[in-house]
């Protein structure tokens, strides 16, 4: 049985950062992952692991941009839909593999979870080739200041996942950076949230959220209102939206996220019991 996981969430939620720290941990527990890249636009001396399939072998943002003349963002488009057209490409690359664990780091551009077909066409494939797939979508902990960054970055999630109807996990990264004392911590990069602040926002109440006065100077538009409520029940009514906290300096917290993506995706179930060679069966009873 096959498995990989999509990483995916908009640009620096942290993807490439948890991709090799997900690597790191399946090393240290005797697991073999393997590492595949899916951004075109990645600088490949920045990954820690090296990929064992790049895009940027089929093609390379910076060969479209200045040889087609495309910007940055049309540029990762094009190098998508040209990824599209050559999926025989991925399917021999993946080819090699069986029985493995594979890690797909994605790019950040965030019209690739809402419309573009390149995802929901990726996992069609790779459901087609029988490998078992799971998303993971990752938020960055230092957006979420109020309920309102809250419900934009829930609903992208939403619209990911609907988009991809997988397996799916969201997980609030950066964790790290959410300090119980943020006047005396100057180490984040856009001002740090109390722990209590982003706690809410874990398993999060709707209902409740939307009756908090908003605030100072985003008094709620009246006009606004009946969206407002309809967009909460429409997170009150999907069971899926609830957050796992990564802090990637926490052993722990990083193995509770990892045993939830195995969880997800039956990760072992259908594997053979592995004994070890050259024990006895009936050496050791209390084993079974
Ligand atoms: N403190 C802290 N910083 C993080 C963490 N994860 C990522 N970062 C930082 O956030 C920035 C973006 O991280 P990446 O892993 O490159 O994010 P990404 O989602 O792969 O970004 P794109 O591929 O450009 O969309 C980098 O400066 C990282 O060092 C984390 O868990 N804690
Ligand atoms: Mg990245």
């Amino acid at each position: 049985m096959r498995y990989a996981v999509l990483v995916t969430g908009p640009a620096g939620a942290g993807k490439s950062t948890f991709s090799a720290s997900f690597m790191t941990h399946l090393q240290n527990s005797k697991r073999t992952g393997h590492l595949v890249n899916l951004d075109p636009a990645a600088s490949t001396s920045s990954f820690e692991y090296e990929p064992v399939i790049d895009i940027k072998d089929l093609i390379s943002l910076d060969d479209v941009m200045n040889e087609l003349q495309f910007g940055p963002n049309g540029g990762l488009v094009y190098c998508f839909e040209y990824l599209l057209e050559n999926m025989d490409w991925l399917e021999e690359e993946l080819g090699s593999f069986d029985d493995d664990y594979l890690i797909i780091d994605c790019p950040g551009q965030i019209e690739l979870y809402t419309h573009h077909p390149f995802l929901p066409t990726l996992v069609k494939n790779l459901q087609r080739l029988s490998i078992r797939t799971c998303a993971v979508y990752l938020i960055d902990s230092q957006f979420m200041e109020d309920k309102y960054k809250f419900f934009s970055g829930v609903l992208s999630a939403m619209s990911a996942m609907v988009n991809l109807e997988i397996p799916w996990i969201n997980i609030m990264s950066k964790m790290d950076l959410v300090t119980s004392n943020p006047e005396h911590d100057t180490s984040a990069r856009i001002g740090p949230r109390k722990r209590k602040d982003i706690a809410r926002f874990l398993d999060p109440d709707p209902l409740l959220l939307a009756s908090e006065p908003g605030h100072e100077g985003n008094v709620m538009n009246p006009k606004f209102h009946a969206l407002n409520r309809a967009i909460i029940q429409l997170i009150e009514d999907h069971p899926l939206v609830s957050f796992l906290p990564l802090d990637l300096t926490n052993t722990d917290s990083l193995e509770t996220v990892i045993s939830h993506i195995d969880y997800t995706m039956q990760y072992g179930e259908d594997e053979e019991p592995k004994e070890p060679h050259d024990l006895d069966e009936g050496d050791f009873p209390d084993l079974e």
